[in-house]
């Protein structure tokens, strides 16, 4: 019988490893394991059956209720009932007395299993040891009692005697099988959930596109992940075995090696960004490495990643674009006007140069989208858009805020409002004029107009917000006004700009009308004789009365309306020179006429100052042209070659405002100059304050070294002369000799004397 036993046993054991063998060799045909699993317990039970524990013929006890309630509950009810009913048939064949009680033993122990199962699967059991051991003493009690409901003398009394030892063991065999089949299932759960793992970890890397390689610390490839088949690095698996160095650049293998050992150090993901000459042309890659937490040959490895992000960068650059510039126009945006007029904002903060927005719409552009298409407004927002980028500096921005509508900012314009005004109201202009030139439209001829709002933003701001509203509302104004015109938002501003524009106006009709006149100041010598004039402008205006030239010589400057000035005053003075040379009291004065620096720069300068001194016949030593020191500064050589080319026939220079600017001595050593014209700032405070005094008798000294004429300008007082005469000074100009007066006057002053003056 303990033989019998024993076979029973090693049957239990065979049965486990077999159900190892099934799982796994099943593991890739999934509905056949169940039909595999019951066929396999169906068996066991069989060949249980053949060899049993016989207590008389046709009485037998086997392993059968053990591996039929364990096939419940492991394999659930297709394993069960297709190992119970091979393990039925095989005991009807059997036959023999008690063939009933034997196929009750089959049914009860395939139920008691699914309960078993069913009961765990809703948690109400676990499958520990234990229960096991209690599931196993049940079932088999119950086979017992069922035994012994049955009217078997003989079984019964046998029954007696084994029933404790055939409980105990069957219940200690069926927790045994329960366990190891536990085990077995265990260990097949987690092969399945590796091999699960591992396939799904061949597909994702499979499916990446990138390089993968396994780095170790010292930069040498140790494995590509899996065999790589990469485009952009087509031998990867060539790598193995070699180093960083000897296939990459000196500068990217050092770069990756650090990478590869922060990432150890820091036992994180590094990222890096490096280029690669694949041969064809320069690739920007994208380098991850990641620790792999384990060593390699005794050393720290890790899985390198390199991604070519060649595409995606430029896709990236695509995509910022967009989102700070205009597709059509190719200008900023309103996002990117936003952040740069901020950027304006604090910086004319800090600067105090003020800064202005022209908002510009289109006039009628609606009309030309509506009547000719789109395409032909595009084509027009487009021109118009280069035609606005060609009126502005490069520091400047022009934005596309969307259909026809334009900003303009303008940066450090000037420090005070009403120059940072007038510069960006003839920067407006300039727009307006370019804006309203004809424009060339798939063949058609288009003409536009423009209108502008502009408001200034300096040190004291407001919003972004509120400045764009401004300039919008500001636009409007000039809208309504007619359009192709610019207003400002400030009134007081706009004011300011309008009378500048009238003035403007008046000056030409004031030239056109012969309003301008020259008046003659004396200039004398220490005995206070007459020895020459300096001519200053005035306008005779009719109904604002005489306008000084400091109301419109600056307006003038900006503008090419003092050439044509500059040109009257030229020849008006050189016209009163040849009507003194008549006059025999007046023929020895000679005439100091003002020059600006748009006159000198003019290219053909010298033959117009020419030009005056021969169409009126005077003699060119009686003509001096006064310089300011400022207009010296720039283009020094073309203006000494001027300045030489009239000295040579004969006309002199006199150096106005002498000692406010930044004259060089070496540069003033090269002018061909006449004369030094002390500024009347000095003069004025001559006696008050020592310094002015010590300016004025330097530039007396450095006249006479140079061996320069000196005239003092605004004197006013006796006592300034004698100071001015104390110093070395021997010519004088100012209210003490005689104020601008007209061309009679001064004749009476000259022949009659200071009793006039
Ligand atoms: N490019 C041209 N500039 C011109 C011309 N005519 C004049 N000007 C410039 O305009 C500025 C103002 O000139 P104006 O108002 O005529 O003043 C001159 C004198 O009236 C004034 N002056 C003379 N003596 C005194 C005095 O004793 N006290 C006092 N307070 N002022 C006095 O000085 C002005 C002359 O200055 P300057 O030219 O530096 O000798 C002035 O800058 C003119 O240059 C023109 O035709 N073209």
């Amino acid at each position: 019988m303990l033989l019998e036993f024993i076979k029973n046993v090693a049957l239990l054991l065979s049965l486990c490893l077999l159900q190892g063998f099934n799982l796994r060799l099943s593991r890739n045909y999934q509905p056949l394991q169940p039909l595999l699993a019951g066929c396999l317990f169906g068996c066991i039970c069989v060949v249980g059956m053949m060899t049993p524990v016989q207590l008389e013929p046709g009485v037998i006890f086997d392993a059968r209720s053990a591996i039929l309630s364990m096939a419940g509950l492991f394999g659930g009810a297709l394993v069960a009932t297709v190992a119970g009913v091979i393990a039925g048939i095989y005991r009807l064949w059997l036959g023999g007395a008690t063939y009933a009680l034997g196929i009750l033993t089959i049914v009860i122990s395939v139920v008691l299993g699914l309960v078993f199962r069913v009961a765990h699967q809703r948690s109400w059991v676990k499958k520990g040891p234990l229960q096991l051991l209690l599931f196993g003493f049940l079932l088999h009690t119950v086979i017992l009692l069922m035994f012994s409901l049955f009217p078997f003398p003989l079984l019964n009394s046998f029954m007696q005697q084994i029933a404790l030892p055939y409980t105990l063991s069957f219940a200690l065999a069926t927790m045994l099988l329960g366990l190891m089949l536990q085990g077995i299932m265990n260990r097949n759960r987690t092969e399945q959930a590796l091999h699960d793992s591992e396939s799904s970890l061949r597909a994702i890397v499979q499916a990446i596109p990138d390089l993968m390689v396994i780095i170790d610390e010292d930069g040498h490839y140790i494995d590509t992940l899996p065999a790589t088949n990469n485009p952009f690095y087509p031998r990867a698996q060539a790598l193995i075995g070699s180093r960083l160095h000897a296939e990459l650049p000196q500068e990217t293998a050092d770069l990756i090696l650090a990478t590869v050992r922060d990432s150890l150090r820091l036992k994180q993901t590094q990222t890096i960004e490096y280029e690669r000459d694949d041969g064809i042309g320069s690739r920007l890659v994208e380098g991850r490495a990641q620790p792999l937490g384990h060593r390699i040959n005794g050393k720290q490895v890790v899985v390198f990643l390199a991604r070519d992000i060649t595409d995606r960068k430029v896709k990236e650059e695509e995509i910022t674009w967009l989102a700070f510039y205009d597709p059509l126009t190719g200008l900023p945006n309103r996002r990117l006007l936003q952040d740069r007029l901020h950027q304006a904002m604090a910086g004319s903060k800090r600067s105090g140069h003020y800064s202005a927005l022209l908002f510009i719409d289109l006039d009628n552009f609606k009309t030309l989208n509506d009547t000719q298409g789109h395409d032909m407004g595009d084509q027009l927002l487009k021109q118009v858009a280069a035609r606005l980028t060609g009126c502005v500096r490069e520091c400047d921005t022009v934005a596309r805020l969307g259909g026809d509508e334009f900003v303009v900012m303008l940066e450090q314009l000037s420090h005070q409002e009403e120059i940072a005004a007038t510069q960006s109201q003839m920067i407006g202009e300039t727009i307006l004029a370019t804006l309203a030139a004809s424009y060339q439209i798939a063949g058609y001829e288009h003409n536009s107009s423009a209108s502008i709002g502009i408001t200034l933003f300096g040190a004291h701001q407001t919003s972004s917000d509120e400045l764009m509203k401004r300039a919008d509302i500001a636009m409007y104004q000039a809208k309504s006004a007619g359009r192709n015109t610019l207003r400002f938002f400030d009134n007081k501003m706009q004011f300011l700009i309008s009378s500048r524009a009238e003035l403007e106006k008046d000056l030409r009709e004031g030239l056109r009308q012969q309003q301008l006149r020259l008046f003659y100041q004396p200039q004398v010598d220490v005995h206070g004789q007459i020895t020459g004039a300096e001519a200053l402008l005035r306008w005779q205006h009719p109904t604002r009365g005489m306008v000084p030239p400091a109301d419109f010589i600056p307006l003038a400057e900006e503008s090419t309306l003092i050439l044509v000035i500059g040109d009257w005053v030229l020849n008006e003075a050189c016209r009163q020179l040849q009507r003194w040379a008549g006059q025999p009291a007046m023929a020895h004065l000679s005439l100091a006429v003002n020059i600006s620096v748009r006159q000198i720069h003019q290219p053909d300068f010298v033959d117009r100052v020419l030009a005056a001194i021969h169409t009126t016949g005077i003699r060119p030593e009686r003509l001096k042209l006064e310089l300011t020191e400022s207009l010296l500064l720039e283009d020094r050589d073309e203006i000494i070659h001027k300045m030489t080319a009239l000295k040579t026939c004969g006309v002199g220079f006199s150096l106005d405002d002498f000692g406010t600017g930044y004259s060089s001595l070496a540069y003033l050593k090269q002018l061909p100059l006449e004369q030094l014209k002390i500024d009347k700032s000095f003069v004025r405070d001559l006696l008050i304050d020592q310094k002015n005094a010590a300016i004025a008798s330097t530039i007396i000294t450095l006249a006479r070294s140079l061996g320069l004429n000196v005239i003092a300008e605004g004197v006013e007082t006796e006592a300034q002369r004698q100071r001015l005469a104390e110093l070395g000074c021997d010519a004088y100009q100012g209210y003490l000799f005689g104020r601008p007066v007209t061309a009679d006057t001064l004749f009476a002053l000259t022949v009659h004397g200071p009793a006039l003056r």
